[in-house]
């Protein structure tokens, strides 16, 4: 992908094609993202050989630019505002702030939080980490993969243009992730517009930030570039549609009241570059002028030059289509597997990782024989994925945090599901000690069998609530045997007990009987 840092390089020239040991490998991983990394490792740990084909640096998008240096830049002022919450720390900063005519509520220090950054990205250096995974038993090589037959990858250097071909005994998985999506607009594309790219890899922060799209990074980037000093202006068509309204509007309130203008309703449609600004023109005719432009409008599967669809698979910007073993089905004997982002199921790396874990067991299952026998006598063997994948968990790093699973009332009523919805605050005790006038907001859908199979926690701190709800959706719990299981006390987790007692309350007295 082009559009990044001058000093990084992405394309290392260690670790070439020419250099591997063997040309055969019992399985050729394509992507060495979360998904290709995983899938590899765990074939090396079945006692079965591995290559890892990386084009870029070994790691992927997640590691240099998305999950790990987002979430690396956000912790610092989440840190701050935990701090500055807490009464008898609060008057400690007031009374320092006076003394030393600082601001009360510290501000980033942008040197750090770089610095911070930077070392969780390993300085988008990739040879420790694929001195690890040699140590695992994995091969690697950096270069561009693209099947070049049944069971046959070839893999192109960056630097020579020499192309070397390697052979899978078992089977070929690509998981070579996704790619921006970019909107055709009039003089945007020589914008010189950033995408997430640039804006997790900055290095100074733009005076105005003008950012398209309103998903999970473009919110997230939104509070993060408030944060460290922008002025942020968000245009978008909704904030957060994917989760429950109630969540969306919260982000909306609290992006407005932290100096965050948001547009909804209007479209861009021009954008005007000069060196120092660019305009964003919008559909009413109003201008907003910035210093910078973030593209968050989604992602496209990264496929281009692959030449799966030689073999049955999608054309370029579909997704690949697989079985629940992650099999690419639409190739004829199954030597295809297509993990992580490129197939489109959710967009996240744990579920990337999950993914990878179930096509690296299949291969390994089938080669041994055993895949029919364990997928027929155990519904919780781990070669498939199962329909609680509905459960698909997501936390969302914006403030107040989001985190949400299993279905919105809206998804589960276009089901035609029968459904109750309970909504409280978090005002529980240990949300108060947590932090005083703390501000949380917790729904559940259950359906009309009693059970469990959506909820979202919205508040500070409260990404981690999710998984107590997510084990109780895969695990089939109704929400009369959550009632039992009681949260210590004083936690966040408390407000368990206090959504247990709304869906309490919310049963009539007919329907206890
Ligand atoms: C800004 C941002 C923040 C995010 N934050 C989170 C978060 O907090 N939590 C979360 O769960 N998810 C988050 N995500 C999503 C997460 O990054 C992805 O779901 C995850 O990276 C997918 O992993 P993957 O292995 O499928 O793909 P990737 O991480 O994209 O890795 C794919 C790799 O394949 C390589 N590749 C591509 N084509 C070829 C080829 N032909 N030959 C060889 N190699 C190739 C690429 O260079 C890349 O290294 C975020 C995404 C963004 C953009
Ligand atoms: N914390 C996390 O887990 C996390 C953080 C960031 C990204 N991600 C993942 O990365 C993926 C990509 O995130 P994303 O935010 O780029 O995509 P997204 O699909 O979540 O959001 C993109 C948004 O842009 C809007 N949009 C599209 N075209 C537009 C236009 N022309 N004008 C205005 N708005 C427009 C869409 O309606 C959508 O709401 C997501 O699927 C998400 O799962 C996860």
């Amino acid at each position: 992908m082009s559009l990044t840092r001058p000093d990084i390089d992405i394309h290392p020239k260690t670790f070439p094609a020419s250099a591997l040991k063997a040309r055969t490998y019992d399985v050729v991983v394509i992507g060495g993202g979360p998904a290709g990394l995983t899938t590899s490792l765990r074939i090396a740990q079945g006692g079965f050989t591995a290559l890892l084909i990386e084009s870029e640096l070994v790691g992927g998008e997640c590691l240099y630019w998305a999950c790990v240096p987002s979430k690396a830049l956000l912790r610092a002022s989440e840190a701050i505002q935990n701090v500055t919450s807490v009464g008898g720390a609060r008057e400690k900063l007031e009374l320092l702030a006076k003394k030393y005519g600082v601001p009360a509520r510290p501000e980033v220090d942008l040197d750090g939080l770089w610095a911070r950054r930077d070392m969780f990205v390993r300085r988008w250096q990739d040879d420790s980490l694929v001195n690890e995974i040699h140590g695992a038993g994995v091969d690697t090589a950096h270069g561009f993969g693209r099947l070049s037959g049944v069971r046959k990858v070839e893999i192109k250097d960056w630097h020579s243009g020499n192309v070397e071909e390697v052979e899978a005994r078992h089977a070929v998985v690509i998981a070579t992730g996704s790619a921006p999506l970019i909107p055709q607009i009039d003089g945007l594309e020589n914008s010189k517009y950033w995408t997430a790219r640039e804006a997790v890899s900055a290095q100074k922060v733009p005076e105005h930030l003008i950012i398209l799209g309103a998903g999970a990074v473009g919110t997230e980037m939104a509070t993060l570039y408030n944060q460290i000093g922008s002025k942020v202006t968000l245009i978008a068509h909704s904030i957060l549609p994917k989760v429950v309204p109630q969540a969306g509007n919260m982000i909306q309130e609290s992006l407005g009241k932290a100096g965050v203008d948001v547009i909804l309703g209007l479209e861009l449609v021009k954008v005007n570059r000069t060196d120092a600004m660019v305009e964003a023109v919008l559909s009413d005719g109003s201008v907003v002028k910035g210093t910078e432009i973030l593209v968050a409008t989604g992602r496209k599967a990264q496929i281009t030059g692959m030449m799966l669809e030689q073999f049955g698979g999608p054309i370029d910007g579909g997704w690949a289509k697989v079985d629940d073993s992650m099999c690419v089905s639409s190739v004829p004997e199954g030597w295809l597997y297509a993990v992580g982002d490129l197939n489109g199921r959710a967009l996240m790396t744990h579920i990337a990782k999950y993914q990878a874990k179930l096509a690296a067991n299949s291969i390994i299952a089938k080669a041994k024989g055993t895949y029919q026998r364990e997928v027929s006598l155990n519904f919780w063997n781990k070669l498939t994925a199962k329909p609680t994948g509905l459960a698909i968990a997501q936390s969302i790093f914006t403030d107040p945090q989001i985190a949400a699973c299993g279905l919105t009332p809206e998804q589960a009523t276009a089901r035609g599901m029968k459904i109750r919805v309970v909504s409280v605050s978090m005002s529980d005790p240990g949300s108060m000690l947590h932090a005083e006038n703390y501000q949380g907001w917790a729904q559940w859908v259950v359906d009309d069998a009693g059970y469990l199979i959506g909820a979202t926690f919205v508040g500070r701190d409260a990404v981690d609530l999710l998984q107590a709800s997510t084990m109780a959706i895969v695990g089939k719990m109704t929400v009369e045997q959550i009632w039992h299981v009681t949260p210590p006390f004083p936690t966040m987790s408390e407000v368990y007990t206090t959504l247990s007692e709304a869906v309490e309350a919310a049963v009539s007295d007919v329907e206890k009987l």
